[in-house]
């Protein structure tokens, strides 16, 4: 039986792409799963004019987009709970009419004073936004209450204005207080990561530099940058999604085990792993860092030539780096990351690559075998969720040669039908007050640190773009990164 949980949700930026799309399809599941039931109401916000009704049944559209039956019982009552206000959040004025709203939905459901304020818009409202909820008294004095904020990314363009975005929300908010939203840290397979790691021997006790030899992170996307062309050629690949989700991924899979399965304990193991992560001087950075735009194929333009992209521009649509940690667990093993837009495929995996036996006893000199494969271990995060392990075995037949094998546990896709959305664990976990797949400051900061300096070196040069074909998987320079290295990529086209 679901633990049915309390508060007012204040939507900013309610009436935006991500809240019709995302948040709200997902506080129905948790309504439906009895986590929200009487005890909760939501006030969405923007600046547009709309009474309560049409608000509501633009989430109940929400949720029909995403599934759902719309004219449900369920959904009406769900949305029943919605209330919209129109608010600029940079009128100070507005947020005690806010205020007056909040209070009385808190007595009329019972609430019990607990308030969780979702920014999901622009992040230069955020600051501002934090401040006024403080000084205009929105946050609430009752001492067992919750007031939790959830931040939406992007945190800052680099370290400073991250920082500087911090030290705002710190003025109304405690650290535990902030929700920084990465919603890969809400995937089923990204969550498993340290399931797989410290509940079996087996792996954790190979999980180092004795025993593997690298590990690679792909992310891989099909699609162009969309509709989002404006916030995406002001990011490029390694402030949208290196800095936030491979920086979490890798910290997860570079992290210590933890004291206790707590976000305190957890964090501070990632914490100490980003920690040990090098800052590359130019040279390094230069090196160990390959950029990448797509150009065109067919009637598809290239990226310099979809809609609100500059025709000069030298956003990078692709990333592929190095990474290496200086502690004793991983010094010596690389970890190799790659994201871009417009490539042959969706999907998001992990290879940990296992060094070879250090004999080959079965390459003796008549053998006619080929080498042992390295054993490698794949985690596969999306479209399809599950492991693959490969080994080398006999082959079945009367001689005796090897040959790689693959031992596969796929989560089936009825299974996989009842895997919430990251948004749903996301917003289910900040009910909970638990911040464990959530991205901290010190995180956040050593992340920003690290890429920071990637940046700087890039930004000093011209990159000679378009550099890649759609639909492949990034430019010659990312196979020429690990090939130096006398390595290669695991996932490969046609294979
Ligand atoms: N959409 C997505 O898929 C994703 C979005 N995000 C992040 O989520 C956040 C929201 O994105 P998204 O929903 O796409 O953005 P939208 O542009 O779709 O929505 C922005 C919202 O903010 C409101 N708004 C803008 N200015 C003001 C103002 N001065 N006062 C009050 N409300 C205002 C808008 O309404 P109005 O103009 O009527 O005031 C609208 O409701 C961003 O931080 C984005 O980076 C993150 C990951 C994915
Ligand atoms: O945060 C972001 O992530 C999406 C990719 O997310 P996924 O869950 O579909 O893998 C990316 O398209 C977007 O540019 C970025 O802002």
């Amino acid at each position: 039986m679901a633990t049915e949980r309390k508060a007012l949700f204040l939507f900013f930026g309610g009436t935006g792409d991500l809240a019709y799309r995302k948040l709200y399809p997902s506080l129905f599941n948790l309504y439906k799963k009895g986590n929200l039931r009487s005890h909760f109401a939501v006030i969405g916000t923007s600046r547009q004019a709309m009474d309560d009704d049409k608000f509501r049944e633009a989430v109940r559209k929400s949720l029909a987009d995403s599934g759902n039956r719309a004219d449900s019982k369920e959904a009406m009552d769900f949305s029943s709970h919605f209330y919209y206000q129109a608010h600029d959040v940079t009128n100070t004025a507005h947020y005690s009419v806010l205020k007056e709203a909040a209070d009385k939905l808190d007595k009329k459901y019972k609430l019990e004073g607990n308030r969780i304020f979702y920014l999901s818009m622009a992040p230069q409202f955020f600051g501002t936004i934090a401040q006024d909820l403080k000084s205009q008294g929105l946050m609430s004095t009752n001492k067992d209450a919750f007031n939790r904020l959830v931040i939406e990314k992007p945190f800052g363009r680099d370290y400073d204005s991250a920082k500087q975005l911090n030290d705002a929300l710190s003025k109304s908010f405690e650290e535990e207080q902030i929700f920084r939203i990465d919603h890969y840290l809400g995937k089923e397979m990204i969550q498993n990561i340290e399931a797989l790691r410290f509940g079996n021997t087996l792996v954790e006790s190979l999980w180092n530099n004795r025993y593997i030899d690298n590990i690679q992170v792909t992310l891989s996307e099909k699609l162009g940058v969309e509709e989002r062309a404006s916030y995406y050629d002001n990011s490029g690949a390694l402030r949208d999604m290196v800095q936030n989700h491979i920086m979490q991924i890798v910290s997860l899979l570079a992290m210590e085990q933890p004291v206790a399965f707590t976000d305190t304990d957890i964090r501070a193991e990632k914490v100490k792993a980003l920690r040990s992560l090098r800052v590359y001087n130019v040279a390094d950075a230069a090196t160990n860092f390959v950029r990448g735009q797509y150009g065109s194929i067919n009637d598809q333009p290239d990226y310099r030539h979809e809609d609100n992209v500059p025709e000069d521009s030298t956003t990078e649509t692709f990333v592929a780096g190095k990474l290496l940690f200086d502690n004793y667990r991983w010094s010596g093993t690389p970890f190799y990351v790659r994201t871009g837009k417009m490539l042959a495929d969706k999907f998001t995996r992990v290879d940990v690559v296992f060094k070879r036996p250090l004999v080959d006893i079965f390459a003796f000199p008549q053998s006619q075998n080929t080498p042992l494969a390295a054993n490698v271990l794949t985690i596969f995060v999306e479209p399809h969720a599950g492991f693959s392990l490969q080994l080398n075995a006999k082959t079945n037949d009367a001689g005796f040669s090897t040959e790689p094998i693959k031992l596969d546990y796929l989560v089936d896709a009825e299974k996989s039908k009842e895997t919430p959305e990251p948004y749903e664990r996301l917003l289910h976990d900040v009910l909970k007050g638990d911040g464990t797949n959530f991205s901290s400051w010190p995180e956040v900061s050593y992340a920003w640190k690290f890429v920071d300096q990637i940046r700087r070196v890039w930004d000093l040069q011209e990159p000679q773009f378009p550099n890649y074909t759609p639909h492949s998987m990034g430019p010659a320079a990312a196979e020429e990164l690990i090939q130096r290295d006398h390595r290669e990529w695991i996932y490969r086209l046609n294979k």
